[in-house]
């Protein structure tokens, strides 16, 4: 599955056209197979049919499928929302348009015959903008799109919703809501990311006729994970092998009242085949994870008196670090100075790669300049709001701009950064964005987000690099609910209960 930006879109494009597939052939192209798709679905004879159109190609590409859909034995209309298209394949194609006698409606002068047109509106189809769309909707595609949105029809939308930045998902007020959502060519970043992903509806990529090599020198930078990458990268269990061929991790977590979130991690990291976890935490706490976690073992340490652990721990966790081929620290450490002054320890003291979690993360807060202090990779996990947080901004302003934020953060700090939500996005240092899909609503409840600190830090114990482990612990939870979804359903399986279906994708896999 190929994402591409705007950009790169235009310079595939390009390499279409030196290659001898005319900007116009591939408008054709694109009108055709969006009718294609429409036909699929629906039997349009007679059909009444409204296509909103804007002034560059993506209204092109509308007027094209006016014109196939008139020729399937439909009754189309075409509404002007920008006035005339400037474009000059836009062009052509409105006159062909009119050389067959569809009408055409300017959406302002001919607001009654609208008004009317849409109380009886079987299919509608959104061109009024595609990849060249920025900002925000005027006040008459606004209108527009409120036609769309409160319409009683099936929507399509052309490349993308009206109404959405392709290369960041970022949403103008009002943007189109499809049901359907045909992309040209390639998939653009807003068909992943929530919530503009909830626009597209069911997304479909048609071939517009651009020949393979016209991708080739297209440096991606969006990526799709999948399952087959996951498994590349998670290596087979040599036969002559033991505990200590498979990583050992320091996992500096819990605390009392949060000795859940302490166990859980533990178990996504053995769950992934680490060798072995050592679960360092406040010594009052110790007893309850040894009666249930027979195979980790534990470092009692100091803690004070709210029962999270003290900075007088540092020495005993700084001897044990020297061991360890990962670490993990926050699942239910609690945010105190204590925790701070841990978490600061580790992140300038550890040698081997670091995962920082939940309060650790929040820890992060009062001196996040601490991260150009480390010396190992370290990957970050936050849900939006402990990102907020960090940013020093509100989880609303965070989820409007979610991609750049995401992106600018993870090369400023250097960090592999997993934020976290309905398609969970990882960012790396180079500016990479992976986009994750497997993942279900069963997983928003509390003790999920530990089991993937867990497992994302135990493939990095056992060597796997941190933004490949990212990748692989990411997409494999999510998998894993969706397989303990399907048994259990999303509203009762527990977090817990994914380890077992964990097993089921490993086996599945010969690992
Ligand atoms: N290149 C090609 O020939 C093909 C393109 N395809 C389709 O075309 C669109 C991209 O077309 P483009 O003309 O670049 O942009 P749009 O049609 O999406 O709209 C741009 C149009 O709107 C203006 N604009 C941008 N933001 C706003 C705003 N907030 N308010 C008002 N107006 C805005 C902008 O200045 C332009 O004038 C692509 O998605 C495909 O659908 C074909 O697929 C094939 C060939
Ligand atoms: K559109």
């Amino acid at each position: 599955m190929r994402i591409v930006t705007s950009d790169q879109m235009k310079q595939i494009e390009k390499a279409a056209a030196l290659s001898g597939l005319s900007y116009y052939d591939m408008m054709e192209n694109a009108g055709a197979a969006a009718v294609q798709s429409i036909l699929r679905k629906i039997n349009t004879n007679q059909k009444r049919i409204l296509v909103y159109t804007g002034k560059g190609n993506n209204g092109g590409d509308g007027f094209v499928a006016a014109r196939l859909l008139c020729n399937a034995g439909a009754n189309v209309k075409v509404i002007l929302v920008d006035g005339e298209p400037r474009t000059e394949d836009a062009i052509t194609n409105i006159n062909l348009v009119r050389t067959l006698n569809i009408e055409v409606f300017d959406l302002i002068k001919d607001i009654d015959k609208i008004t009317v047109l849409l109380q009886n509106v079987d299919i509608i189809v959104d061109a009024i903008y595609g990849t060249g769309f920025l900002g925000e909707l005027r006040q008459n595609a606004k209108q527009a799109a409120q036609q769309i949105n409160t319409a009683i029809a099936a929507v399509f939308a052309l490349d993308l919703p009206s109404g959405i930045n392709a290369d960041n998902g970022e949403l103008s007020e009002d943007a189109v809501f499809a049901d359907f959502t045909i992309a040209f060519d390639s998939l653009k970043p807003a068909h992943f990311v929530y919530p503009a992903a909830e626009h597209c509806g069911v997304i479909e990529c048609a071939d517009i006729g651009i020949a393979p090599q016209c991708h080739d020198y297209i440096d991606l930078s969006f990526y799709h994970i999948t399952e087959e990458q996951v498994f590349t990268n998670i290596p087979q269990r040599p036969v002559n092998s033991n505990k200590g061929s498979f990583g050992k991790l320091l996992n500096i977590s819990s605390s009392f009242g949060m000795t859940g979130a302490g166990r859980l991690s533990v178990l996504g990291a053995q769950r992934v085949g680490t060798g072995l976890v050592t679960l360092a935490a406040p010594r009052s706490v110790i007893a309850i994870h040894a009666a249930a976690l027979t195979e980790a073992v534990f470092l009692p340490l100091s803690e004070n008196d709210k029962g999270s652990i003290s900075k007088e721990a540092i020495p005993q966790i700084a001897d044990k670090l020297k061991e360890a081929s990962a670490c993990l620290i926050g699942c239910g450490i609690s945010n105190n100075e204590d925790t701070a002054a841990v978490t600061e320890f580790i992140i300038k003291n550890a040698k081997c790669p670091l995962l920082i979690d939940a309060d650790g993360i929040n820890a992060l807060c009062r001196n996040i300049n601490v991260l150009y202090e480390a010396k190992a990779p370290v990957v970050l996990t936050p849900h939006p709001a402990e990102m907020a947080r960090l940013l020093g901004i509100s989880t609303a302003q965070l989820l409007v701009r979610k991609v750049e934020l995401g992106r600018e953060f993870a090369v400023k700090y250097r960090v592999v950064l997993v934020l976290k939500g309905a398609n969970t996005l990882i960012f790396t240092p180079e500016g990479t964005t992976l986009v994750n899909t497997t993942g279900n609503s069963g997983l928003a409840k509390g003790g999920s987000g530990d089991i993937l600190a867990g497992m994302i830090a135990g493939f990095m114990a056992q060597g796997i690099p941190a933004e490949q482990s990212a990748e692989c612990g990411v997409y494999l939870h999510g998998k894993a609910a969706d397989l303990c979804a399907a048994r259990l359903s999303k509203t009762s399986m527990m977090p817990s209960e994914l380890l077992e279906d964990l097993c089921i994708l490993f086996l599945e896999h010969g690992r």
